[in-house]
């Protein structure tokens, strides 16, 4: 962080120190102990420090230095001209059907034929892992960490790098590196598309994520429910504070189709996913739609507790064919253009 010293026949010296932001709050300490420590060399009369700011590269190559070395690894996804869609799946409260809906869209997109990956950052209640049938632990090769894969489908999953089943106790900083490992360290290769499950609620992870990603795409889950509705809306309206898109709504246990009669009960009541399509449209002024309704559906359950999605179970069953009617929707759009060069010159007239 030195930029310059200069020493004066008569024992001035003038050290010049770069900070390494322009406000950084370190300065006066900064300049306070520069001071005190140059005192005390042999033969120095007077100190003064002079402040200056550095570049982006300085600054590049100073957090480079202090990890030995070793440039930061990259996010792939991140990249302006990456190809692979993120979809960051957020809901408001717990236990809507977050998880299933995340392990059931990736199923349904890897029979279509797609390259699918699944971050299960869901800190509290990783559930990816066992929803999908993933049996085997990540293994390393050289530095980079190899994801398991089940149903063409990989995933990396906090469980995976926790004793047992021993909760997960991280605070922020620790969930942002975490993330940021799970993103950059791990070898996904050419991904269409990746899905991340989000803890419910609009905490540290979702700030993490469209920090980390900010052109990944909010897809929110709900329950007709309205109580449910209100929550999902402020986990969704995150998306306009970090300026991230959201894709849009899925309804899930929207109703339950009785076995005996075929009446449509509505469990949860309804109108939750239309109300929370229609208040995030409003308050980001730009529409969501919303893009399904899932049913209530017992074996969907039985299908998450012993690792066979539905979808693949059973493709013809009322919730199977509305998920994958959505999972084709998700990736029959292509990626956005935020943040991507567009490589246009200008052109003489
Ligand atoms: N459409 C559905 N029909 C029947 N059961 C469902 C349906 N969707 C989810 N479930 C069941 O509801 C429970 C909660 O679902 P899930 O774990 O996917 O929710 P979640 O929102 O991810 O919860 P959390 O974020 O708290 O971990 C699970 O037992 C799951 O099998």
């Amino acid at each position: 962080m030195v930029k310059d010293v200069a020493i004066g026949p008569d024992g001035d010296v003038r050290v010049e120190i770069y900070l390494t932001v322009a406000g950084c709050p370190m300065r006066d300490r900064i300049t306070s102990d520069t001071t005190s420590a140059v005192k005390q060399v042999p033969g120095v009369s007077t100190v003064s420090v002079e402040l200056d700011v550095m570049s982006e590269q300085q600054r590049r190559d100073l957090q480079t230095k202090l990890r030995g070395n070793q440039p930061e690894r990259e996010i792939p996804f991140a990249k302006p001209n990456s190809l692979t869609k993120v979809f960051a799946v957020a809901s408001g409260k717990g236990g809507v059907g977050k998880s299933s809906v995340t392990v059931n869209l990736a199923a349904a997109m890897a029979a279509q034929g797609h390259k699918v990956g699944v971050v299960d950052a869901d800190i509290y209640g990783h559930s990816v892992p066992r929803m999908l049938g993933v049996t085997d632990r990540p293994t390393k090769v050289a530095d980079m960490i190899m994801p398991p894969s089940a149903k063409d489908v990989k995933v990396i999953s906090v469980g995976m790098f926790t004793a047992g089943n021993a909760p997960v106790v991280w605070r922020g900083p620790m969930l942002h590196r975490a993330l940021q490992q799970f993103l950059a360290d791990v070898y996904w290769g050419d991904l269409d598309v990746l899905l991340m499950d989000l803890p419910p609620g609009t905490g540290d992870v979702a700030i993490s994520v469209a920090q980390l990603l900010p052109s990944a795409e909010i897809l929110v889950v709900t329950t007709p429910q309205l109580a449910a509705a209100e929550v999902a809306e402020r986990a969704g309206s995150i998306a306009s504070q970090t300026h991230q898109r959201i894709v849009g709504v899925i309804e899930n246990m929207a109703y339950l189709t009785c076995p005996h009669c075929d009446e449509r009960i509505e469990v949860f009541g309804s109108g939750g996913g239309q109300a929370v399509a229609d208040g995030l449209t409003r308050s980001l002024g730009a529409k969501v739609p919303l893009l399904g309704q899932v049913p209530i559906d017992v074996d969907l359950r039985v299908g998450g507790d012993s690792g066979e999605p539905l979808v693949l179970s059973e493709p013809s069953a009322s919730s199977s064919v509305e998920l994958r009617r959505i999972a084709k929707e998700l990736l029959g759009t292509g990626r956005g253009l935020a943040g991507r060069p567009l490589n246009l010159t200008p052109v003489a007239r």
